[in-house]
């Protein structure tokens, strides 16, 4: 489904991100790790042609992101708020992104009511601008967004970060719902070890902008990856 060949992305003359070779099959669940500046958001910024690569590129379902747009009405993604629309409410962005994505209100509102317990009350009929929903749930917003059309393609930046326990648990089993029963290729990053071993199928480690470990997840990777952030 996607492939990297020979990607890097330097700034200033300084390799932030080095990728030879890539390969994630359709249907993966993919989970990237790291420490901080290893390279995560700008591997995804570079699959969602945010930035342009210095050499190399990526193909999403054999088409170079850097060259054309056909990716994107299969792909979706939540990076960070910049992908909400401050001034719109909950619906009206839902609404605005089923638009886009082929769906009718009616779709859309049937799609929502699965993530009712997600939204635990604070984000539909709250008559409240993105801008003004808490940090949480503005990110509770923008994954469920991202769902909306049943993309192929899911790329999630740090989805764990910032939400209750509660939403955390829930977010585990809408990805593992998408995994499991769909098709759909979810790429995740996360600092959260646990929740990332829970949910991707794959795992791999970035460091300073390398991939130092490509592993198939078992009951023995998150010991094997709490050692190698231990070292
Ligand atoms: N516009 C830019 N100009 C210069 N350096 C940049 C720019 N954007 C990113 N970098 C550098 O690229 C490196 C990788 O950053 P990136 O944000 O991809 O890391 P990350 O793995 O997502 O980190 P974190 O876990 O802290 O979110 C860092 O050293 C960062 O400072």
């Amino acid at each position: 489904m996607i492939s990297v060949s020979n990607l890097s992305k330097s700034y200033n003359g300084v390799t932030v991100l080095n990728i030879e070779n890539l390969d994630i099959p359709a249907g993966e669940s993919f989970g990237l790790v790291g420490n901080n500046g290893a390279g995560k958001t700008t591997f995804f910024s570079l699959l969602l042609d945010l930035i342009q690569p210095s050499s190399g590129y990526i193909k999403n379902k054999n088409i170079i992101v850097s060259e054309s747009e056909e990716w994107k009405p299969f792909t979706s993604s939540f990076i960070d708020e910049s992908f909400l629309i401050g001034y719109l409410t909950a619906e009206e962005y839902f609404y605005f992104i089923g638009d886009l994505r082929g769906q009718t209100k009616a779709d859309v509102d049937e799609f929502l009511k699965q993530y009712e317990d997600f939204f635990n009350d604070e984000i539909l009929q709250k008559k409240k601008y993105l801008r003004d929903l808490s940090k949480g749930n503005q990110k509770k917003a923008g994954i469920i967004a991202a769902l909306i059309g049943k993309p192929d393609v899911v790329i999630l930046d740090e989805p764990f970060a910032n939400l209750d326990p509660t939403t955390q648990i829930r977010l585990k089993k809408i990805i593992k719902d998408l995994d499991e029963n769909t098709g759909t290729t979810i790429l995740i990053s996360s600092h959260d070890l646990i929740h990332v071993t829970e949910v991707c199928k794959r795992i791999v480690v970035l460091d300073k902008g390398e991939t130092v470990k490509d592993i198939q997840t078992s009951q023995a990777t998150l010991e094997e990856l709490e050692a190698y952030f231990n070292k």
